[in-house]
């Protein structure tokens, strides 16, 4: 997706997506939202959130989502909480430039809140720390908190205790099957597996396999994920991440991903990209 007419003085800040290396639900809070531990990476499939700030208070969203109402957009519900937190009287005009494919396990929407988050607070002045960020971004989604907070994660909680880790230098090939999963709809399983053991991760286990307890469900649910995971086991370990659709393999070097890229990519939408190190905002002030 390219922007036509875009103003000269508005800012360009990038929104990676993510996937979670492995997933494992220990438990349910009282509230009913589900106790996991999960590894988050960062990888080079970006979404460019363009924002240039307006002296009126209006937020602004000039990229409507198809099926999103304005007001129900990440970025735009991202931009209204600062905006109550910190008392700015400032506005913005938005342009979400999208290229993570939604509802994918990829947590594109969680991004664009994060950078919006990270922007505005430059952009505005409103001087919050990184911590009062991610509590904010939490009220968003259990995604926002470790796109704020830069590192890839270790997290526990719903995803808001977050320590870094430090995860292998890697290619991966990510597939995209043509179905959505309903979040909401596999935490309400009754199959899902919820009473994995608590461990800890400070260093990333190269060891196989990892595992996702999402998975099970949702390949159950969804024959489409089962087929991708399948076509993409073929080649090594895949997996699905978050609560899917889609599905991952990670390679050790870019010319193994690009080989098997070139298989899938023929019969799915797919995308071969390297994983970051960190994210692109991680040293914004
Ligand atoms: C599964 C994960 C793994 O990273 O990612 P995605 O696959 O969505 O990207 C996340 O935990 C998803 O986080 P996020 O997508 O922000 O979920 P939210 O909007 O906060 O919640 C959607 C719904 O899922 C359920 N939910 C979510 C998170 C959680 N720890 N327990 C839950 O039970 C709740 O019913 C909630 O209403
Ligand atoms: N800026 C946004 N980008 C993507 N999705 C958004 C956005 N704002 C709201 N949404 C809604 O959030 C849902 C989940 O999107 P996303 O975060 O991309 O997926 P996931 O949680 O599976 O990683 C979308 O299907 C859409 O309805």
């Amino acid at each position: 997706m390219t922007l036509q007419n875009l103003p000269a003085d508005a800012q360009a800040f990038l929104a990676p997506a993510k996937l979670n290396l492995m997933l494992h639900i220990t438990g349910r809070r009282d509230d009913g939202y589900h106790l996991l531990e999960t590894v988050f990476t960062f990888i080079g499939l970006y979404d460019t959130v363009h924002i240039r700030s307006r002296n009126d208070g209006q937020i602004v969203l000039h990229t409507l989502i198809d099926g999103v109402d304005a007001e129900q957009d990440l970025s735009v519900r991202a931009a209204r909480a600062l905006q109550q937190a910190s008392g700015s009287t400032l506005g913005a005009d938005l342009w979400v430039e999208k290229n993570i494919p939604m509802g994918g396990g990829l947590g594109g929407g969680s991004s664009d809140a994060a950078t919006v988050l990270l922007a505005l607070n430059q952009l505005w002045h409103t001087q919050l720390t990184r911590q009062q960020l991610m509590d904010l971004g939490l009220k968003l989604g259990a995604d926002v908190p470790v796109f704020i907070f830069g590192q890839n994660s270790f997290a526990s909680g719903i995803g808001e205790v977050l320590t870094e880790v430090s995860v292998p230098n890697q290619w991966y090939v990510v597939v995209k099957p043509n179905v959505h999963v309903a979040t909401a709809k596999i935490f309400g399983h009754e199959r899902l597996t919820r009473d994995s053991a608590p461990s800890i991760i400070r260093v990333f286990p190269r060891v196989q396999p990892l595992r996702n307890d999402m998975q099970a469900v949702v390949c159950e649910e969804y024959p489409e994920v089962a087929a991708a995971l399948s076509r993409l086991k073929q080649f090594g370990a895949a997996m699905m991440t978050g609560s899917g659709a889609c599905v991952f393999l990670a390679c050790e070097t870019e010319s193994a991903a690009r080989e098997v890229y070139a298989q899938v990519a023929t019969e799915y939408e797919a995308y071969c990209v390297a994983g970051l190190d960190q994210h692109p905002l991680s040293t914004l002030k």
